[in-house]
């Protein structure tokens, strides 16, 4: 493709000498000889730095800020380079998905992508989600490594996924993934807001700029007359909201609060829960096989993305008695000899590990034993936090590892401690750093009628020990652990 048609079709004014161009990349050690390079300022290097090579390397036209020095390529200035890379690689990468939404909060994105995935797929399209779980299709699921990867990578996964005939997907908008013009360029129908609470204060210096990074969905990502479903009842879906109307989407509101799908009851049962809803006048009750409120509001929010890009309400809510768990997400991992379930979740923020705890309540005719911990390099300030969470919600709640990363583990468990004054008190906390051992530990001290919850890690494949080049990755996957655990005990 020619690069006077590439910024032809990106609406960038162009004079320069024409090129075919033949890819797009954001790491000079990719650049092959016709590729267009992105030189960005980043947290560990100076993409910048990289220019001369990348034009060694063949690159004919660098996006890098206006002062940066770009010598025998074409130089596309701007302000914020990232953003003009996304606007100028998504006519390169073409077909896309008809049908893309994309979804943000600071928890619940996963699951509410898959959910979107699977309530298309049983009405019948070929769908695909992709995010933490990576990319998920019907066929098969493949790892990305990250929640959202660089441009390059995102709008080629899509292209590669319209040209096996999906036209159908829901993606994750992580706040990293917005706020680095990762996850942009294609024609996005529709956005979804879930809620915000607190992480990536590392990242983000205030709440304030968190959610701003988030509300680039709404104020930039999505289609001009495109919609947004917004999660009702969180303390900042009004802002959200605002977001919406100013940007003049359609909004599609969903909750206790919601207009569109309002949520009038939820009563749990065994393995899941029924729920009453309002949509266009009708009253309907759906039995969803998941439990947890939780999971209820990402299933709604699910719904009305479905809706709100042309779906059928009464095929769309049908389906949702058919859903299946999300990997790793209050997922039933094992049964203690004394028959107590050994549930795995995802939680790893305060409001995450109390949502999964609230879930899992209602089941417990006993106590509740909580195994988490927190991670290493990452918002140190959510550690005693998520203590208290664990403190107020919990019977028991013993404090592990979960990937220390850089940081010793002992400092971190001291910090999730700090949070637990009371339970410590009570002596109804244990500190036990070994993953598996405190799982073991969980459920070998369950009784008939505890539930087990193991959070933290969800789906994910190992224990990550040192950063930079001495960082290993120890298999480790808290579900088969826990079944291994159990199992030695006597359970299953
Ligand atoms: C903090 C953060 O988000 N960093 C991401 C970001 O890095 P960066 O832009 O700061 O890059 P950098 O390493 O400083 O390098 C600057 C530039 O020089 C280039 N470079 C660098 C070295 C070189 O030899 N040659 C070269 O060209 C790099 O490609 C880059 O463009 O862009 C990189 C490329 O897209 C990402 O790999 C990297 O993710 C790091 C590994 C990471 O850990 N990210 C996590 C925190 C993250 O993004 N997580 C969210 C999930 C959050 C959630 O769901 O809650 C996610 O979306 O996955
Ligand atoms: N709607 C929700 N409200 C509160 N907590 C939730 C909600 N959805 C999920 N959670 C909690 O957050 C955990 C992670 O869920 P999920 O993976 O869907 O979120 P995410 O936003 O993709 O997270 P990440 O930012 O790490 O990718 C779950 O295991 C659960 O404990
Ligand atoms: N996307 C999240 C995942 C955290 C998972 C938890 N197991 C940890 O390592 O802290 C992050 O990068 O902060
Ligand atoms: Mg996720």
């Amino acid at each position: 493709m020619k690069l006077s048609s590439l910024c032809a079709a990106a609406g960038i004014a162009f004079d320069g000498p024409d090129a075919n161009i033949t890819g797009f990349a954001i790491d000079h050690r990719k650049v092959a000889p016709g590729t267009v390079f992105g030189a960005f300022r980043g947290a560990r290097f100076n993409g910048e730095d990289f220019i001369a090579a990348a034009i060694e390397a063949g690159a004919v036209a660098v996006v890098a800020a206006p002062d940066a020095a770009v010598e025998g390529a074409v130089h596309f200035s701007d302000a914020e380079p990232r953003r003009l890379f996304a606007r100028l690689a998504a006519p390169f990468f073409t077909p896309v998905p008809d049908t893309l939404v994309a979804v943000t909060g600071t928890n619940g994105k996963t699951s509410t992508v898959e959910l979107t995935r699977q309530l298309w797929r049983m009405a019948g399209q070929r769908a695909a989600s992709i995010g933490t779980l990576g990319i998920t299709t019907s066929d098969e699921s493949v790892s990305t490594g990250l929640t959202t990867p660089d441009i390059a990578t995102f709008l080629a996964n899509l292209t590669g996924l319209a040209r096996e005939g999906v036209t159908h997907v829901a993606y994750e908008a992580s706040s990293h993934g917005l706020s680095q013009y990762r996850i942009e360029g294609p024609r996005v129908s529709a956005g979804a807001f879930t809620n915000l609470s607190r992480d990536h204060l590392d990242y983000h210096a205030t709440m304030e700029d968190y959610f701003a990074a988030k509300m680039r969905l709404f104020d930039e990502v999505v289609v001009d007359g495109g919609a947004a479903v917004v999660w009702a009842d969180d303390a900042w879906s009004e802002k959200a909201i605002g977001h919406v109307r100013a940007r003049g989407l359609q909004l599609y509101t969903v909750g206790g609060k919601g207009e569109d799908i309002r949520l009038l009851g939820r009563a749990p049962g065994g393995l899941g829960q029924k729920l009453e809803i309002e949509h266009a006048g009708t009253t309907r009750v759906i039995d969803l096989p998941l439990i947890g409120a939780y999971q209820a509001a990402n299933a709604l929010v699910a719904a009305g993305l479905v809706l709100a890009t042309g779906g059928d309400a009464d095929v769309t809510f049908d389906a949702m008695k058919r859903l299946v768990t999300v990997r790793g997400r209050l997922e039933r991992a094992a049964i203690s000899p004394v028959g107590s379930p050994v549930y795995v979740d995802y939680a790893h923020t305060p409001d995450a590990l109390a949502a999964a705890i609230d879930a899992l309540r209602p089941h417990v005719a006993g106590r509740l034993i909580v195994v988490f911990g927190a991670g290493g390099d990452r918002d140190k300030g959510k550690r005693p936090e998520m203590g208290r969470a664990a403190s107020e919600g919990a019977d028991i709640a013993i404090v592990t590892d979960d990937n220390p990363r850089g940081e010793a583990p002992a400092a971190i468990r001291k910090m999730v401690l700090e949070g637990m004054s009371t339970m410590i008190a009570e002596g109804r906390a244990r500190e036990i750093g070994d993953r598996r051992e405190a799982i073991g530990s969980a459920i070998a001290e369950a009784q008939a009628g505890d539930i087990v919850l193991v959070a933290g890690k969800g789906h994910e494949q190992g224990q990550i020990i040192g950063s930079g080049d001495t960082a290993r990755v120890l298999p480790f996957d808290d579900v088969t652990v826990a079944r291994e655990m159990a199992g030695t005990l006597g359970g299953k």
